[in-house]
């Protein structure tokens, strides 16, 4: 590992060249399946490849272990973890006041540390909001018994969206259907406009966002007013009512920490566009992740009734007749595993998101040049033929060892998997994903038996053959539903 200025003898990262690569590079981004495109090359040039494309040099990173290497080393960390220059973080997230889409500067360090400090606190430590989401998904589980069938997609959405709620305002019983529309909007909106029209024809050209009668103006236009409902619902509404010392949920911690950080004589780092800026990165890293993966298992359930038999029988002997509880987490190995099973199968996010080099740096006798955007290729890593049996088929208890125990962390077969990234701009709310995404799973499958209705063609389970949006995911879907013999009320 080297970084600038010496490099003088490093290679160039091998990779395709010329016009047939710059016209699949854009087909394929047009068809947002540019995570096949990048996976063809990967098995022809190896684990980094580079493509040029206008002058924009973007390295894959197609190894989970190299990927770490290279955002986590100590020696690379602070040339590998910028963000490039997107349109939505210039035009719909406040600018460089963001964090998760800005460059790693100064401010930008204050804030993700704030950030993580209470997103971590909610998804670990928290008793109270335990219990206000178990509170919520008493609701669902209510609402779900009387049903034989059920929109299943619909529900975990609004399960999720009320999380979010609850993690941002902490006040449950406020929540309406008008601030769920708010984060559901903005999430969706941004969505469709999400990638290629946002990043290969309005950010080198901006100004076509005000041209009346052209497509771009329509959607960005409801970019923006879902944006500032978003606001309205959660910031201006939950700032007017805050109290110092009395906080309810991430949006008042976070005011706490400015009005903290502004008697310090720092008035920028956490500013109110600050505060919209990560409203607004909660609610897009937050939503549809959750959902998705939620709704991919289930949907494997389905399909697989002896798997879900299985998890089944362990929320049964672990948690009986009892609430559902973050303390049955370690002695559910079966079902912590088949969440990371789901998460690897589904790989939402193929390439994660972005990241850009501050400066040449060396890898493995390869020049990584400053300016490069650098992508995980998560969708390719977490299927590698060489590092996974079976790649494109759902095993639950890939992640367990011959006792029947979660294997650790540093495992390796666990150490192949990159789901929330690595290092400084790895995921803050993967703790708060993984234990939410814990309860809604075991409430569910303690109270309810999930099966295909004979009428009703269910979504094809395979990734590859998913529509590509933002986050990848199964389609919605509607199933059988049968109470267990006795419902579990939280
Ligand atoms: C299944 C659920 C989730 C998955 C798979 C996921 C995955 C990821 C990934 C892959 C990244 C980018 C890592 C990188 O750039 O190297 C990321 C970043 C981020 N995630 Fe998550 N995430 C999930 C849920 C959440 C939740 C619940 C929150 C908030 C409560 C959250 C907040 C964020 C933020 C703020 C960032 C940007 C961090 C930065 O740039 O410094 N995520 N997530």
């Amino acid at each position: 590992l080297r970084r600038s200025p010496s490099l003088g003898n490093a290679k160039t990262i091998p990779g395709p060249k010329g016009f047939g690569c710059l016209k699949s590079f854009i087909a394929s981004s047009r068809n947002n399946n540019s995570h096949e495109l990048a996976t063809e090359w990967a098995q022809q040039y190896g684990d980094l490849v580079q493509v040029n494309i206008l002058s924009q040099k973007i390295v894959y990173i197609n190894d989970s272990r190299l990927a770490r290497v290279i955002f986590n080393h100590p020696s690379l960390k602070e040339m590998t973890n910028d963000r490039p220059d997107t349109f939505l973080s210039k035009y719909v997230i406040y600018g460089n006041k963001n964090m998760a889409f800005t460059s790693r500067t100064d401010q930008q360090k204050v804030r993700r540390k704030l950030y993580h400090g209470v997103v971590k606190f909610y998804g670990e430590n928290v008793r109270k909001f335990e219990r206000i989401f178990m509170t919520s998904l008493n609701k669902l589980t209510r609402e779900m018994q009387s049903l034989n069938e059920v929109n299943f997609s619909h529900e975990i959405s609004m399960a999720t969206l009320r999380v979010v709620d609850a993690l941002l305002a902490g006040e449950e019983s406020n929540c309406t259907k008008e601030h769920l529309e708010a984060l559901e909007n903005f999430d969706t909106t941004l969505s469709e406009l999400f990638y290629f029209d946002m990043e290969a024809v309005l950010k080198p050209l901006p100004f076509l966002r005000f041209v009346p009668g052209l497509p771009f103006k329509t959607k960005y236009d409801a970019l923006i007013k879902a944006r500032d409902d978003l606001v309205n619902a959660y910031f201006h509404r939950l700032k007017e009512t805050y109290i110092k010392g009395q906080e309810r949920g991430v949006i008042d911690h976070l005011l706490t920490a400015q009005s903290k950080l502004e008697e310090e004589g720092d008035v920028e780092s956490l500013c109110d566009d600050s505060v919209k800026a990560l409203l607004c990165e909660t609610t897009i890293a937050s939503f549809l992740t959750t959902a998705h993966t939620v709704n991919t298992l289930v949907l494997l359930l389905i399909l697989h009734p002896e798997l879900q038999e299985k998890l089944h029988s362990e929320v049964k002997s672990v948690i009986g007749n009892e609430t559902p509880s973050l303390r049955h987490r370690s002695s559910m190995p079966y079902t912590e595993s088949s969440i990371i099973e789901a998460l690897r199968y589904a790989s939402a996010g193929p390439f994660l998101l972005p990241h850009s080099c501050r400066e040449d740096v060396e890898m493995n006798g390869y020049l990584i040049e400053k300016g490069a955007i650098l992508l995980a290729n998560a969708w390719y890593c977490h299927r590698r033929s060489d590092q996974w049996e079976e790649p494109w088929t759902f095993k639950p208890d890939r992640f367990l060892d011959d006792n029947g125990q979660l294997l650790q962390a540093d495992h390796p077969k666990r150490l192949n998997l990159i789901i929330f990234g690595s290092g400084s701009r790895s995921c803050p709310g993967e703790a708060f994903a993984r234990s939410r995404m814990f309860l809604i799973v075991v409430t569910l499958i303690q109270n309810f038996e999930f099966f295909a209705l004979d009428n009703v063609k269910l979504p094809d389970v395979d990734p590859r053959n998913w529509e590509s949006k933002a986050v990848r995911a199964p389609g919605q879907f509607k199933c059988g539903i049968r109470p267990r013999t006795e419902i579990h009320l939280p």
